[in-house]
C-alpha cells in the first residue's frame, strides 16, 4: 500500500487492493478531530462476493502443512517488526495511543504471532481405547483430532486495533480456518496495514478478507450470514449481546465491557498499590476493557492510599499521543462527553475531586473521585476514559459485595500482604481472573483471557483461542 494509498484504502478482497463499486467512504477522524484517511464502507453485495468463495479457499488452506501455515506466519510477524515504525505511526494517529504504546502494540503482536505458531504445532489431538468403558473393545480406536471450523469472523475493537485483530487472525489461520476481519472503523486504516503485511509474508489469496464499513450497517449482515461458521468478538457489552442473540447456532467467544475494582486491604503495601493502580487506570486514558475502574479501600488506610494516588497522577504527562503524553483524547466526542457527565453526576452527588478536573475537546484531565457512593452512575457504569472513582468500604466483606454487585465481571486486583486472606478474597470474585497484588491486565498473552456476567463469554488466550476456533473430529476404528 503506496503512501496516497494511506489517505484512500482500498479493501482487501481475494488478496487484492481494491475500491468499492459503491465509491462510498468513511472518513477516519483522529481523537484529536482531524480527518486522517478514508477507507470504503463495503456494500452487503460486495461482502456477499468475498465470503462466496472462501468455504472453497479455506479448504484449501486447511491442507497446506501446519509447518508451512506456521513459516507464512512467522514471516508475517517479521514483517510488522520491520513495518513498526508505519503501523505504530498509524495507531497512534488513528486512536490517539502515544507512539512507544503503538510501538509495544506492535512488537506484542509479532510476539503472540510467534507464540500462537509454537502452540498450533503443539496440538496434536488424542486416541483412545474401547476398553477402558465397562463392556468396551480393545478394537475399537477412536483417533480424535482437532480441525478448524471454517471461516471465522473476527471484530475488533478500536483501542487495539493491530493486537486485537491479529490476536484472532493468528489462532484462526495455523489452525487452518479462513477468516473475515471486520475491524473497528476507527482503527480499520491500522488494521488494513497489518493485513497488507500478512499479505507479503504470503498468505493465499482469499484467506483472509478485511472488511470495511460501519458495524451498524453492515455488522448484522456479516454476523448472521451463512458462510461463518464462528464469531470472535471483541467490543462493547451492548454490541456483545446483539451478535450472540443473531448468531444463533454459531460458536462465539465475547470479550466484553469491564468494571473492574482494584480492593485495598489495611495491611496492603499502599505506595506498590497506588502505582499499580494509577498505571492500570489510566494508561491508555483509561480506554482499556481491563483498566482498573474503581478503588475499593479500606477505610483505615483510604487517606494515605488517595494522597498516594494523587501524588502520582500529577506526574502523568496530559497532552498528545505525538509528545508521548500518558493521557491524550478520548477516541471521539461521544466518549468525552459520556466520561465528561459520569464525572459531573459525581460531582453532583457529593464526590470529592481530588484532581483538577479540566475538558478540552476529547481530551480529559486523569481526575480522581473520592467518597464515591453506590448512588453515583460512575460506582457502576464502564466510562472508558480517564476516571478513577474510589469508594471506601469497612470490611472485606463489603468489598467484595460491592465488586461483585456490578454487572461486569472481567478482572479484579487485591492488594494485601496476607496471602490467605487475598485467596479467600480471589476465591469470593464473580470474575475471570483475579491478580494478586497487581494491576489488572490481559497479558501475557497466552494466558486465559475471559470475562465472566456481562463482560463475556468464551476464553481468548493463544491456547484456548485456538481451541475455539476448532473443533474435535473423531474416526473410530473397528481392528
Ligand atoms: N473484554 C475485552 O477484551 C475488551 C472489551 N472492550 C470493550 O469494547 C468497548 C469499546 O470498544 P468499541 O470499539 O467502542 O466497541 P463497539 O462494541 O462499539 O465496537 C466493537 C466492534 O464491533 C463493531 N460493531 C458495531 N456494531 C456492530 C454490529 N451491529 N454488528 C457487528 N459488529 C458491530 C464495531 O464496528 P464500528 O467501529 O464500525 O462500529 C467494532 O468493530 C468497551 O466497552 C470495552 O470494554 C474493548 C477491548 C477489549
Ligand atoms: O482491549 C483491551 O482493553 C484488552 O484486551 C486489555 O489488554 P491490556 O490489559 O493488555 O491492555
Amino acid at each position: 500500500m503506496g503512501q496516497e494509498t494511506m489517505v484512500d484504502v482500498g479493501f482487501q478482497l481475494t488478496g487484492d487492493w481494491l475500491q468499492c463499486s459503491s465509491k462510498r467512504r468513511l472518513e477516519i477522524v483522529s481523537p484529536q478531530g482531524e480527518v486522517i484517511g478514508r477507507v470504503p464502507a463495503m456494500t452487503r453485495e460486495e461482502v456477499d462476493r468475498a465470503l462466496s468463495k472462501s468455504r472453497r479457499v479455506q479448504k484449501e488452506w486447511a491442507k497446506v502443512p501446519l509447518y508451512e501455515r506456521g513459516q507464512i506466519l512467522l514471516t508475517w510477524a517479521d514483517e510488522l517488526i520491520k513495518r513498526s515504525d508505519e503501523i505504530a505511526d498509524m495507531i497512534m494517529k488513528e486512536v490517539g495511543k502515544k507512539k512507544s504504546s503503538a510501538k509495544d502494540e506492535v512488537t506484542r503482536t509479532a510476539d503472540l504471532i510467534r507464540y500462537t505458531v509454537e502452540e498450533g504445532k503443539r496440538i496434536h489431538g488424542e486416541m483412545m481405547k474401547g476398553d477402558s468403558f465397562q463392556g468396551g473393545s480393545a478394537g475399537k480406536v477412536a483417533i480424535i483430532e482437532r480441525e478448524a471450523l471454517g471461516l471465522v469472523l473476527a471484530i475488533s475493537p478500536f483501542n487495539y486495533p493491530v493486537n486485537l485483530s491479529a490476536a484472532k487472525l493468528a489462532p484462526a489461520l495455523i489452525s487452518g480456518n479462513a477468516v473475515v476481519l471486520k475491524p473497528a472503523t476507527q482503527g480499520s486504516i491500522s488494521a488494513l496495514l497489518m493485513a497488507d503485511a500478512l499479505m507479503t509474508a504470503g498468505l493465499p489469496k482469499g484467506v483472509l478478507h478485511v472488511v470495511t464499513g460501519r458495524g451498524s450497517e453492515i455488522g448484522d449482515w456479516l454476523v448472521a450470514h451463512p458462510a461463518i461458521d464462528m464469531i470472535s468478538f471483541t467490543g462493547g457489552t451492548k454490541t456483545g449481546q446483539d451478535i450472540a442473540r443473531k448468531a444463533g447456532m454459531i460458536p462465539t467467544v465475547l470479550e466484553l465491557g469491564g468494571k473492574d475494582p482494584a480492593i485495598v486491604l489495611e495491611d496492603a503495601d499502599v505506595e506498590k498499590a497506588a502505582g499499580q493502580i494509577v498505571s492500570g487506570a489510566f494508561s491508555y486514558s483509561g480506554q482499556r476493557c481491563t483498566a482498573i475502574k474503581r478503588v475499593l479501600v479500606m477505610e483505615e488506610v483510604a487517606d494515605q492510599l488517595v494522597e498516594q494516588i494523587q501524588k502520582k497522577v500529577e506526574g502523568l504527562r496530559v497532552g498528545l499521543p505525538e509528545d508521548d503524553a500518558d493521557v491524550t483524547p478520548l477516541i471521539d466526542s461521544a466518549s468525552a462527553d459520556f466520561v465528561h457527565s459520569l464525572i459531573l453526576d459525581a460531582l453532583e452527588k457529593g464526590a470529592v475531586s481530588r484532581t483538577e478536573y479540566r475538558k478540552e475537546g476529547n481530551l480529559i484531565s486523569p481526575t480522581v473521585l473520592d467518597h464515591v457512593t453506590e448512588e453515583m452512575r460512575v460506582s457502576w457504569e464502564e466510562p472508558f476514559g480517564p476516571v478513577l472513582p474510589i469508594i471506601r468500604v469497612t470490611s472485606e466483606q463489603e468489598a467484595v459485595e460491592t465488586a461483585n454487585q456490578s454487572e461486569y465481571g472481567l478482572q479484579a486486583s487485591v492488594f494485601t500482604k496476607n496471602m490467605d486472606k487475598a485467596f479467600s478474597i480471589a476465591s469470593q470474585l464473580d470474575v475471570g481472573t483475579v491478580q494478586l497484588n497487581g494491576k489488572t491486565e490481559r497479558g501475557p498473552d497466552h494466558f486465559p483471557f475471559l470475562g465472566v456476567k456481562k463482560s463475556g463469554a468464551g476464553v481468548q488466550g493463544v491456547r484456548k483461542s485456538i481451541e475455539s476456533m476448532t473443533r474435535e473430529k473423531v474416526t473410530v476404528l473397528n481392528l
